[in-house]
């Protein structure tokens, strides 16, 4: 059965390409968004991809995710380090989810050496730069046809 993976991108991710590029890299969110599609559909599984500045509205799709979506990939931005309401809306859909970052957050600001999510994720990607999505696909897409076999 065709397996789906949602992948959320959380705020100021919209400007990637100009945002930054010595930390971001100059891939578009939508050059990144093709890649990770055509990565999906090449191991059987289809994405869907969400882009949100808002929390409440990152939280939303989340609850939306429940009975369709079977792995979540998330980049949630800077709410990485602050939303425990995001923590808590991957918790209540009970859907696995790979924690991603273009950049290495623990090479940072300290206050990017916190997140909110990596204690419950299945796995956590960062400072791949956009080749971490293609990253998180693949993992998620395995991680999913090891599961069936489990069944
Ligand atoms: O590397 C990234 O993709 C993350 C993206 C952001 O927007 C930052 O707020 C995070 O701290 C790092």
């Amino acid at each position: 059965m065709g397996r789906f993976i949602l992948l959320i991108n959380g705020p100021n991710l919209n400007l990637l390409g100009t945002r930054e590029p010595h930390i971001y890299g100059h891939a578009t969110l939508n050059d990144i968004a093709t890649a990770a599609t055509a990565q999906a559909k090449s191991l059987g599984a289809t994405l869907v991809a969400f882009q949100s500045n808002h929390e409440g509205a990152i939280v939303d799709r989340i609850h939306e995710a429940r009975g369709n979506i079977d792995a979540i990939v998330i980049n949630p931005g800077a709410y990485t380090h602050t939303s425990v309401a995001i923590r808590d809306a991957l918790l209540g859909v009970d859907i696995p989810f790979i924690e991603l970052h273009l950049s290495n957050p623990h090479t940072r600001e300290p206050f990017r050496h916190v997140s909110y999510l990596s204690d419950k994720a299945a796995s956590v990607i960062c400072g791949m730069g956009a080749h971490g999505y293609t990253a998180a696909v693949e993992f998620a897409a395995n991680y999913l046809k090891i599961k069936d076999r489990k069944r």
